[in-house]
């Protein structure tokens, strides 16, 4: 029903885009003891701090530089199959430090995963370095720092992820500061396990053109007013909120509510094996549940490429591709 439309994604966690299959694998070929997180190729978990430590838990199977080349390719690869033009993907070099691999080399994997899924089909991607809010404001800052230094290209953009329940954004400030004198493109997710005052929190402190979810807005209609008016674009992934239970069914998903109140949003997959879901299910949903049509769907990737953390030449091409 969407195949054949051009795609986008703009949030979707790298090591929550592992596929079991090839995390089963990664776990054997390290003697790695993952049967309390995966079991029946599905990850195992009830409630988002269980799925946090489960994340955390898969992450720990992709070790080398190798192996993050493949996770990246793997998913990428899985992208352009789909017909996606351009992923961005949010990757987080502390994980690299806490393994052991280092910063440099966790990115340079990856790196090196774009570079093969481009080579074969094409595909853009860019990379969004992430804070985790649980591991601490200073460990943000330590991200934001190393963002903002690395100097690399396809390092566009800095996003504060993890346990949304701790603390409020104007603890992390500091560390967005520092992305945005970088010129990385900011955006925070709020407004997903939290309710409306997290993402009003996120303009407050920090105004980021985007938002990760930022779907709870839908609890203070003049919050969504003020959403529309700032033209800040929400990186709405359904699936995902569906199975965290955010929203009981899609019936009571915000989505369509959003979008009829004039906010610019987009579709994403988020974690998409831990959630059931992939990108081209969200497409899939959009077209069929949400009952949109390919000119409205359209219009959402193109406003994903509007609001991707590019660079203008890219920018121009990706959406004369749409
Ligand atoms: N959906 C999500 N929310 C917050 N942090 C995350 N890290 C990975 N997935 C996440
Ligand atoms: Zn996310």
């Amino acid at each position: 029903m969407t195949s054949h439309l051009k795609k986008v994604e703009l949030h979707c966690h790298l090591e929550g885009a592992a596929p079991p299959a090839l995390t089963e694998a990664q776990a054997r070929k390290y003697g790695i003891d993952i049967s309390a997180q995966l079991r029946d190729r599905a990850y195992v978990w009830h409630d988002f701090a269980s799925f946090l430590e489960c994340y955390d838990k898969v992450s720990e199977v992709y070790k080398t530089e190798e192996d993050y080349a493949l996770l990246t390719e793997t998913y990428l690869d899985e992208l352009a199959g789909i017909n996606t033009i351009y992923s961005e993907l949010i990757v987080s070099p502390d994980h690299g430090k806490r393994i052991g691999l280092g910063a440099d080399a966790y990115i340079s994997g990856v790196c090196e995963g774009i570079r093969r899924a481009k080579e074969k089909s094409g595909i853009e991607a860019r990379l969004i370095v992430t804070g985790e809010r649980h591991f601490g404001p200073e460990s943000v800052i330590g991200a934001a720092e190393y963002a903002a230094k690395a100097g690399n290209p396809l390092i566009t953009g800095f996003n504060l992820a993890g346990e949304e329940r701790m603390g409020r954004v104007a603890d992390y400030a500091r560390a967005f500061d520092i992305a945005r004198d970088a010129g990385l493109g900011i955006t925070i997710h709020a407004g997903e396990v939290c309710g409306a005052f997290s993402v009003a929190d996120a303009l407050d402190a920090v105004r980021p053109s985007r938002v990760g979810h930022g779907v709870r807005a839908i609890e203070d209609l003049d919050l969504v007013k003020r959403l529309a008016d700032l033209g800040t674009v929400l990186e709405v992934c359904p699936g995902s909120n569906i199975a965290l239970g955010v929203f009981p069914d899609f019936a009571s998903h915000p989505l369509r509510r959003l979008k009829e109140a004039g906010v610019r949003v987009t579709i994403s997959s988020d974690d998409p094996p831990f959630f059931h879901t992939s990108l081209k299910r969200e497409y899939e949903l959009a077209a069929g549940t949400f009952g949109f049509g390919d000119a409205e769907i359209d219009a959402m990737t193109r406003t994903a490429v509007e609001a991707a953390f590019v660079d203008d030449k890219t920018r121009k091409a990706l959406l004369a591709l749409i």
